[in-house]
């Protein structure tokens, strides 16, 4: 066997059959960088010219094929705006080289093959899969579209109705299916994978099998007529949903170009739409987000100082209500035994109703399966005291927002629960000092924020005091993972990180309200702009109970800058609670689209009265775009405090936050990063005017002042945190 050891692409030339086995390795995933990208292309031009090599294997190492084009490399092409370096991988490499070239490649999957990573698999003659091997084109969800002939291959091999169902939703589907489907064409264990490739490609040599050219495939291809009908439904439907979406419609147009002129006619056009792509803003945009959200998984003295994370099997919840039940919904679909203590039966049995509704719902969207509604129902039990805590792993205590309450179950659990077991509050806002101070276990005490609906929101806010040890970090990062949800760690402060940063949300809003401008137009502006539904609507769905308990404790922590609004005071008075009694600002009704309450504009108007701060005499009036930034620029100046007082490790936490938490468009990049975009002067120029009109909730913050005087970005993680220069001005 003769070798050529190359550091990022191997290859490997088997004297016997004359198979050459490339191997990229490049760890941890395989991605491909630029040298990548050269050393495939040398591998695959010595394969060519080598007289002893019939035919190529490529395949990677470490258990996995590929998760692509390497997103860093996106970056720096974003950043320098030169998409020259990777402009014609897609013809060169992939078609001429791999696909056309005079001997046939067969890839070897394992692991995953995503983006790039399937298509230049796609380019092979054959695919040879692992069982379980995941695969996907995800493109789409970085404001791309695939780039090195997904768009035009895909189509090929599975047909363009399922095609079309991979490509828009980014999902990605199991080795099993992909065989079906006609995307794999063999499925070996992982012993033989190597072999029974090397077999593959032979026999494709030695004639005993066809070599199959997937850009020539047009067996599962519809008609023109077809393709255009196929298409027409998500070209609508992103059209209204997400018209800042270009790839999303620039990936239909791919499909149907290469439908409509053939395959390398459609690699052209692909390689052209990427190109542009690429540096549009959305795309930055969501690779930033890709980026940010790997980054908060590495927290410094947690994840690097090599501790092994704990198994969670078992966890103890104090208390159902509303947060309760989804976060018990959340622990047993993740197969974690729970423990739910309740006060009374009749608690008990409302609490498991909601239960089993949140997973019917999730059945009912087919994210759930019938089958595995009572399997999982059986991981829970419930209980009224505490015997049953002896050999939990972990306790969340989730009951209303009373310090007495909650600092007595803490001493209970504490003499109840092993003595390594974490104690985790699901307090909103809380001093976890407070609420732990009658035990001696604070460094085993942290906060958990689950956000609404806890069992379907991807985002899990982890609150450490400065005596929480590293290990119950890691374990509840770990929890995070099971349930799957991206963990934000913050430091410990009134309403942590994610919930103090908008509450000038709401308040705002209210604000606005309370000067007369309509609130189902502020709805309206603010989810014209991306968010799912205005604050209004919002808190009709969440309850006004939560919203005004949440407001007085933001009030008493930053009664400097809290607008207090008679509004919702002024609903509850007039028997309305939101959705839940069916009273809100919007009617409810099942099947249709909420329509606003007109019963709401006399109480409204008593709001404005008692309210009384429209200047005299004036009538406002607002432009969408001046009512979206009343709303989202004290947003942002919460952001800039929550960074200046390090309570995230970094500003892209909030980015993340946003997105995941709080349903902020993700093709903005995050409130930070989209706050960026909008520039810090101005923002500080129009806060600064409207406080001295409106008053102290809009005052620019001294890390906003001091950026936008500086000419500096709020993200430069240079800056973040205290600066002595403005704190001691
Ligand atoms: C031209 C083309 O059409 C364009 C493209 O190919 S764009 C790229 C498309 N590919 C993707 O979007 C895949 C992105 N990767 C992922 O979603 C996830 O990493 C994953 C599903 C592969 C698995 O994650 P995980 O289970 O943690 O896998 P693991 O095998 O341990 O490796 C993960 C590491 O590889 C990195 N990685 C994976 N794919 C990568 C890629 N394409 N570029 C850069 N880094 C990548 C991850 O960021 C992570 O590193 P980190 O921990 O430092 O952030």
């Amino acid at each position: 066997m003769a070798s050529n050891n190359k550091e990022l692409v191997n290859m490997q030339v088997h004297e016997n059959d004359g198979i050459a086995v490339i191997t990229i390795c490049n760890p941890p995933a395989n991605a491909f960088s630029l040298a990548v990208i050269a050393e495939l292309k040398d591998r695959y031009n010595e394969a060519m010219e080598r007289d002893d090599v019939k035919a190529i294997v490529l395949t990677g190492a470490g258990g996995k094929f590929s998760g692509g084009l390497d997103i860093n490399l996106m970056r720096t092409v974003q950043k320098s705006g030169d998409v020259s370096m990777i402009a014609d991988v897609s013809r060169d490499l992939v078609a001429n080289t791999i696909e056309d070239g005079k001997k046939p490649s067969v890839a070897a999957i394992q692991g995953y093959a995503l983006g790039g990573g399937l298509e230049l698999a796609m380019g092979c003659s054959a695919r040879i899969a692992t069982p379980g091997a995941q695969l996907a084109l995800p493109e789409l969800t970085l404001g791309v579209i695939p780039g090195l002939g997904g768009t035009q291959r895909l189509p090929r091999l599975v047909g363009v109705s399922k095609a079309v169902d991979m490509l828009l939703s980014s999902a990605l589907i199991l080795s099993e299916e992909g065989n079906n489907t006609g995307l794999v064409d063999a499925i070996v264990s992982p012993e033989e994978l190597i072999e029974a490739s090397r077999q593959w490609a032979l026999d494709i040599a030695e004639g005993h099998k066809s070599r199959s050219n997937s850009l020539c495939k047009v067996d599962k291809l519809c008609s023109l007529d077809e393709v255009h009908e196929l298409l027409s439904t998500p070209r609508q439907e992103t059209r209204n949903i997400a018209p800042d979406m270009l790839h999303i419609g620039a990936c239909l147009d791919a499909i149907e170009d290469g439908i409509t002129f053939g395959g390398y006619h459609g690699i052209l056009k692909e390689q052209e739409l990427f190109r542009d792509l690429v540096l549009s803003r959305t795309a930055k945009a969501l690779v930033h987000v890709y980026v940010s959200q790997r980054a908060m998984l590495k927290v410094p003295g947690v994840t690097d100082v090599g501790l092994i994370p704990r198994m969670i099997n078992k966890v103890a919840v104090v208390g159902g209500g509303s947060a309760g039940s989804g976060i018990v919904t959340a622990l047993i679909m993740a197969n974690i035994h729970v423990v739910l203590q309740e006060i009374s039966s009749e608690c008990l049995l409302k609490t498991i109703a909601n239960i089993e509704e949140n997973l019917q719902e999730l059945v009912r969207k087919g994210k759930f399966k019938q089958g595995r509604v009572q399997k999982v129902l059986s991981m829970l039990r419930g209980v009224y005291d505490y015997s049953e805590f002896k050999d939990v792993d972990m306790v969340i205590e989730a009951v209303f927002e009373e310090k007495s309450l909650k600092q007595s179950i803490f001493e209970e659990i504490e003499k109840n629960c092993p003595q390594d077991c974490i104690l985790a509050s699901a307090t909103s806002s809380i001093n976890l000092n407070v609420i732990g101070n009658r035990t001696s276990s604070q460094d085993r005490i942290v906060g958990v924020n689950f956000f609404s609906p806890a069992h379907v929101t991807p985002l899990l806010e982890i609150a450490r005091t400065e005596k929480a040890s590293s290990q119950a970090i890691l374990d509840l990062m770990t929890v995070a993972k099971a349930l799957k949800k991206v963990p934000i760690i913050v430091r410990d402060s009134t309403g942590f990180a994610v919930n103090r940063t908008f509450f000038p949300y709401t308040q705002a809003a209210y604000m606005l309200a309370d000067l007369g401008i309509d609130i189902f137009r502020i709805d309206r502006v603010i989810s014209t702009f991306g968010m799912p539904m205005g604050p209004f609507q919002l808190h009709d769905i969440t309850g006004y109970g939560p919203a005004i308990s949440f407001s007085k404790e933001m009030a008493a922590a930053f009664p400097e800058r809290t607008y207090h609004s008679p509004l919702l005071d002024q609903m509850v008075r007039n028997g309305k609670k939101g959705k839940s009694n069916g009273k809100g600002f919007y009617i409810y009704e099942k099947g249709i689209n909420p329509v606003p309450d007109p019963t709401v504009l006399p109480i409204i108007e008593e709001s404005k009265n008692i309210a009384n701060i429209k200047p005299r005499e004036q009538i406002i009036s607002l432009s969408d775009q001046e009512i979206l930034e009343m709303v989202f620029f004290p947003v942002v100046n919460e952001a800039c405090r929550v960074i200046e007082e390090g309570v995230v490790a970094q500003s892209s936490d909030l980015d993340i936050a946003s997105v995941l938490g709080m349903k902020f468009p993700s093709h903005l990049g995050g409130i930070i990063f989209w706050a960026d975009r909008v520039g810090s002067k101005y923002i500080n120029t129009s806060l600064s005017k409207w406080a001295a009109i409106y008053g102290n909730f809009f005052k620019p913050s001294n890390y906003l002042e001091h950026r936008a005087v500086k000419g500096l970005s709020l993200s430069d993680p240079g800056c973040a945190g205290l600066t002595p220069e403005y704190i001691t001005r």
